[in-house]
């Protein structure tokens, strides 16, 4: 085994040494390097139960080695349905079956000279009606092939899309719907029965020994890359040149692991990503990879994602910024960091199929720093609780009765505010500027919008989360429902209690029916706001949730809201 000492790690991090020299010789202590190359389960969790888990969790780790056949399918896919006037391609996921291919498309569109063959890949992963309909609009639906991708098969969001989706199909090719869907899951699910059911042109069969936020270099991220344009040998090989086992203490992976740990254990656990705009999607990957696997037990990283650029004054001391680079673009605020004092590890992503080394490295990473920490990286034992109570709201609708809601704190036309106040005031500015004001350092805010993602709204909840760091020093983070629930959400409930969280909900314009279900997304994506609250309620969390009447969110301004 090769040593290591904190001198051959990026100067960036100059800060953390000693931290680093001290989380490197915890592995050593723990003969990690050996133990991680055996796949000792027990490095992740003392309890039998869950090694059993962890054991079924570690198919990652052959990935680039297993792809062979899957690249070939999606190959002989791609060169099938081109050929019969096929244009675009849209994945219905949530989190790991939906981020992974959310980068791979954003990135090679900024390459576009190495996409020859290729369908235009879009991602749906919301039940927002408006955010479901701008996406029909943009794809020519006789032209489109649907990837109905999860892992469990059984994930709401997935289903109820693809009830939508079957049925628009249907109207313009009733006899020959099934030509327009795949399907990506694992084997013998409900969803791999619908695909035989249902007639779709190809379901497959994804490594059941992956979890869902590692599944970048398996059929989930592999099968849409090669139908986006990507070559995916070259993907698999790119990814061998960093995966070769057996592991060592200098593995990239592995480097960037002690670093996450190392600020981790001095107090740094805002990981503040900051990335060019070709692999801006990388941040809501790593987001999901990072806080699902290290947010439990009262522990976790925060991935503060795609954060407004923010004075240097504005920078907590909490924080471990890490650069996504591909081409330079922040360089020079990069040199600011540092020399402000701020930690910040870059990783470069020149080329194209970087990307998949890239993947590699944060699944080690993440690996690394969870056993630092702790805790097990392969579980998400907070997840299923806001799915409960969303359920068993839409049950209490389909039977034709009302959900029982809270009184607000306050009321008018535009506006409810829910949630609890020490005080009585006159004012929603009063009432958010006394929830606001509760939050001390060390703590963030969560903007949790339960609204369409575009990019109108985004601006607008960029400008609040600006607005509200400038007022408090707390890091933010923006998460759209129900796509943050399948992420940061076993965080937000699981990790430490230092988090305050606005939850956004509306009433949406237009009402948009699921087929056979006798409820609307509009329902859902409701019960899905209300049953992340009652949730993070349940953990004793600091929650306001805020509900806008119809069209009120666009017009109200919200920094004049968040007075400070
Ligand atoms: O692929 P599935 O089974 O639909 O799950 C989607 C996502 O939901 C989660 O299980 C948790 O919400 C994620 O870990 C996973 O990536």
């Amino acid at each position: 085994m090769t040593t290591q000492t904190e001198s051959t790690y990026p100067a960036g991090v100059n800060l953390l040494a000693k931290a680093i020299q001290s989380q490197l010789e915890k592995l050593k202590e723990i003969n990690f390097v050996e133990r991680f190359n055996q796949r000792d389960v027990t490095l992740w969790t003392e309890n039998k139960d869950d090694q059993e888990e962890v054991a079924h969790r570690l198919g990652w780790l052959d990935a680039a080695e297993n792809g062979g056949q899957t690249v070939k399918e999606a190959e002989k896919l791609l060169k099938e349905v081109l050929s019969e006037g096929f244009t675009h391609a849209v994945v219905i996921g949530m989190g790991g079956s939906s981020l992974a291919p959310e980068v791979y498309s954003q990135f090679i569109t900024t390459h576009g000279e190495e996409q020859k063959n290729y369908l235009v890949l879009s991602i749906l992963d919301s039940t927002s009606p408006e955010q479901i309909l701008s996406l029909q609009k943009r794809i020519p639906i006789d032209k489109t092939l649907f990837i109905v991708s999860s892992k469990s098969g059984t994930t709401v969001e997935v289903k109820t899309l693809f009830a939508y989706f079957w049925e628009q199909v249907s109207q313009v090719d009733a006899k020959g719907a099934g030509k327009h869907f795949i399907a990506i899951s694992d084997p013998n699910t409900q969803l791999q029965k619908l695909a035989v059911e249902k007639g779709f042109r190809k379901a497959f069969e994804a490594d059941p020994n992956v979890g869902g936020r590692y599944s970048a270099l398996i059929a989930f991220g592999l099968v849409p890359a090669v139908l986006a344009g990507y070559d995916g040998e070259k993907l698999l090989k790119q990814s061998l040149s960093l995966s070769s086992m057996p592991i060592s203490i200098n593995d990239a992976g592995v480097q960037l692991g002690v670093v996450l740990g190392a600020a981790y254990a001095s107090g740094r656990d805002k990981l503040t990503l900051l990335a060019d705009a070709p692999v801006e999607s990388m941040g809501s990957w790593i987001e999901q990879l990072v806080a699902e696997s290290s947010g439990k037990e009262g522990k976790g990283i925060l991935p503060v994602d795609v954060e407004p650029l923010l004075s240097m004054e504005d920078y907590s001391t909490d924080r471990l910024i890490v650069y996504l680079r591909a081409d330079g673009h922040f360089d020079e605020r990069v040199s600011e960091l540092t020399a402000s004092n701020q930690p910040v590890f870059t990783c470069r992503m020149p080329e194209l199929y970087d990307l998949a080394a890239e993947f590699y490295r944060w699944e080690v990473a993440t690996s690394v720093a969870c056993i630092l920490m702790g805790v097990n990286a392969f579980n998400q034992p907070n997840v299923q609780e806001s799915k409960d109570i969303a359920k068993q709201m839409l049950g209490v609708l389909k039977a034709g009765d009302d959900l029982e809601i809270t009184e607000p704190l306050w009321q008018d036309e535009t506006l409810a505010l829910y949630g609890e106040s020490a005080h009585k005031h006159v004012s929603a500015q009063a009432y958010l500027k006394d929830f606001i004001l509760q939050g001390k350092s060390g703590d963030y805010i969560a903007l949790n919008a339960f609204i369409e993602r575009n990019e109108d709204n985004e601006i607008k909840l960029e400008e609040l989360r600006k607005s509200l760091t400038r007022a408090t020093h707390l890091p933010t983070t923006l998460g759209f429902g129900p796509r943050f629930l399948h992420s940061t959400g076993q965080l937000h409930k699981g990790g430490e209690n230092n988090g305050l969280y606005i939850v956004i909900s509306q009433d949406e314009a237009q009402t948009l029916d699921i087929p056979g279900e006798g409820i609307s997304f509009n329902n859902l994506i409701f019960a899905q706001a209300l049953g992340d609250t009652q949730a993070l309620e349940s953990h004793n969390r600091r929650v306001m949730r805020m509900h806008f009447a119809i069209n009120s969110f666009n017009k109200t301004q919200l920094t004049d809201l968040f007075r400070l």
